[in-house]
């Protein structure tokens, strides 16, 4: 049997894990409802990728996350549910009418404890808690725009330790990573962030594509050597 290989069966293959594997996850599927219900811009992380986010983070042990980029928190929450109530998320929008829907959706997953939402720009909120010296954070994600991730990974070793867990989303983008002639800002930026990983002594990474129901896609995961 030659097999079809179309974006509708890589759906459909997700759908068939998600229906074994994240039935039992209501808190992640109600609060993605909840950002749907409010007409959030359809990209946060796929069912599939937060659960991926909530198994590495219960990995690590993490007990203090960084991330850049709420959206509805939907992302958020799955890290969250991770971490367990001792643990401490603070994630970083400069959206204000996102803020207010990622903040209800906190009080929905019952994580508006254990969670801060700061308003503004990531580099400008990275940067403030470098000024405060803040102690590091030991699992960051980053999920703001793709342009300025080198400086976020400038940023974001500034609030690491040995040990830390650096994941980024959208490092495929349907295969444009691969245009080393774009004029297109994030990828450009994407771009420069591979570079820098690759030249970075204190790093340990690998990338992997994702397909599904977000496209063709991928994510990078990162450790702060020791
Ligand atoms: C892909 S969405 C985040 C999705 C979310 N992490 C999830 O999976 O549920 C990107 C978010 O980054 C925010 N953003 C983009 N550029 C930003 C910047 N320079 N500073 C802060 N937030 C930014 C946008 O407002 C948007 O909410």
């Amino acid at each position: 049997m030659k097999i079809q290989i179309t974006p509708e069966r890589y759906v459909a293959v997700d759908d068939y894990f998600n229906s074994l594997l994240l039935a039992d996850d209501t808190i992640p599927a109600k609060v993605l409802a909840h950002c749907e219900a409010h007409a959030m811009p359809a990209i946060q992380v796929a069912p599939n990728q937060g659960k991926l986010l909530n198994l590495l983070v219960r990995l690590k042990g993490a007990k203090r996350i960084l991330e850049l980029g709420t959206l509805g928190a939907y992302s958020t929450v799955w890290m969250a549910l991770g971490m367990g109530p001792d643990g401490r998320l603070l994630t970083l929008d400069f959206d204000e009418n996102y803020v207010r829907v990622a903040r209800e959706s906190l009080r929905i997953a019952a994580v508006d404890d254990r969670v801060e939402i700061r308003l503004g720009r990531a580099a400008d909120l990275m940067q403030a808690l470098i000024d405060e010296g803040a102690a590091p954070f030991d699992f960051i994600f980053m999920d703001a725009d793709k342009e300025n991730n080198p400086r976020y990974l400038e940023l974001a070793l500034k609030l690491s330790a040995p040990g830390t867990v650096i994941v980024a989303d959208n490092v495929v983008r349907q295969g444009q990573i691969l245009d080393a002639h774009s004029e297109g800002s994030n990828i450009k930026g994407l771009r420069r962030f591979f570079d820098d990983m690759a030249g970075n002594e204190r790093l340990s990474a690998t990338a992997f594509q994702t397909v599904g129901s977000k496209g063709w896609d991928g994510l990078l995961i990162a450790i702060v050597n020791g």
